[in-house]
């Protein structure tokens, strides 16, 4: 049975470098080719440095050639389901669909999923720079 983006999540996220928060975040996503990016935060000492397990995930799918995401799914040990910063809000959003599904889950097991739009309603896109 093939892994689901649930389980590449979770299984990557073991690999997430987070000594300062101790957050550990996992994300994959599929494009729509159908290959399978996973991407885990890597913080530093110095803070602002530090970078989010969507980033990672969507630096693997662009150094692959793959353009194209069709879904997210990210987690983390959070009381509710983890949900992306601001700025992977628009690093998703640059490479999604307004209707592609980003699953948001905790170890435990809830979920929440919201599509690209909701997460990121008005969003700054190419249309804002076509005047020029
Ligand atoms: O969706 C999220 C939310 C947070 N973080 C990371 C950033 C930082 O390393 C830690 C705490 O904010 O969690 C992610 O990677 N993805
Ligand atoms: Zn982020």
């Amino acid at each position: 049975m093939p892994e689901t983006l649930r389980d590449a999540a979770t299984r990557i996220r073991e690999h997430a470098y987070a000594p300062y928060s101790g957050f550990r975040v996992g994300a994959a996503l599929r494009t729509d080719a159908g290959t399978v990016f996973t991407g885990v935060n890597v913080e530093n000492v110095a803070y602002p440095e530090g970078t989010c397990a969507e980033a990672g995930a969507i630096a693997a799918m662009c150094a692959a050639g793959e353009r194209r995401i069709a879904g997210v799914f990210v987690i983390a040990d959070s009381p509710d389901p983890v949900a992306p910063c601001g700025g992977c809000r628009q690093k998703i959003a640059e490479f999604a669909d307004p209707g592609a599904v980003v699953i948001m889950a905790t170890l435990s097991g809830k979920t929440r999923s919201a599509t690209v739009a909701e997460l990121l309603p008005g969003a700054f896109g190419p249309h804002h720079l076509a005047a020029r």
